[in-house]
């Protein structure tokens, strides 16, 4: 005998990744985004330029400073912050619409704007922080990326003790050895939340006409 799965309505939920740059947050990102339909990435404005390969629109939004200040005037943003100099936020019109359509949303964004998602969102909050299994790893994996110049590089490397020593305040830790591993790490922690009773908001109803049913 086959059954299908029933679909309870639930809350759509927030998936955080943040790391030091270079930890690997992109790639288990892009990972997710890959393999499971039901979670779509949040794509943020950003003043800093393209990166070789990205795109508009499906990387980031790239806008320039009176663009992304006036965006901030408009109230257009859910949290926005300055990292490494440049501007980075969420749109909060997508956002908005995908909660409320029961949709999942995967950020990647730093621990300020991860604090001001807590702060508006808790209820729908995940988060998770990506660490690299040492420093020499961290800086091997930003040299290899290759794509920002050397004291870009510099830059980051310097700002990643800050980042880290974020990581308390996150729900999850993924020690990212292993991109499997992690990938599949990732992919249980989803899973998990996914069935968590405060979010389906279907399931009174569902137990209700389970119940009629068994009377
Ligand atoms: N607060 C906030 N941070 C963001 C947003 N988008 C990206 N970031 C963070 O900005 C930092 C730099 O991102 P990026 O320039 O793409 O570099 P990468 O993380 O090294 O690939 C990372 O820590 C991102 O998580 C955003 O919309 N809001
Ligand atoms: N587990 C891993 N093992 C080895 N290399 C990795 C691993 N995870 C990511 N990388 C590589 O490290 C570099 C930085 O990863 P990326 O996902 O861009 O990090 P972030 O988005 O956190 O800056 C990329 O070249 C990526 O292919």
């Amino acid at each position: 005998m086959t059954s299908e799965q029933p679909r309870i309505e639930r809350r759509g939920l927030l998936l955080v990744l943040s790391s030091p740059s270079g930890a690997g947050k992109t790639s288990l990102a892009r990972a997710l985004l890959d393999t499971d339909p039901d979670i779509r990435l949040s794509v943020s404005a950003t003043t800093r330029k393209p990166r070789p390969g990205e795109v508009d629109g499906e990387d980031y939004w790239f806008v320039d400073e009176a663009k992304f200040k006036a965006m901030i005037e408009a109230d257009e943003f859910l949290e926005w912050a300055t990292v490494f100099g440049n501007y980075y936020g969420t749109p909060r019109a997508p956002i908005e619409a995908a909660v409320s359509k029961g949709r999942d949303v995967l950020f990647d964004i730093d621990w300020q704007g991860t604090q001001q998602l807590a702060e508006r969102m808790a209820g729908e909050l995940v988060r998770v922080f990506v660490l690299p299994p040492s420093g020499e790893a961290l800086e091997a994996r930003l040299k290899r990326r290759a794509q920002d110049p050397d004291h870009v590089v510099a830059k980051r490397m310097a700002g990643a003790a800050a980042e880290i020593s974020h990581w308390a305040e996150y729900d999850y830790v993924i020690v990212n050895g292993d991109l499997g591993e992690s990938i599949a790490g990732l992919k249980a922690i989803l899973a998990a939340e996914r069935h968590k009773r405060e979010r389906m908001t279907g399931l009174t109803a569902f137990v209700r006409d389970l119940q009629a049913a068994l009377t």
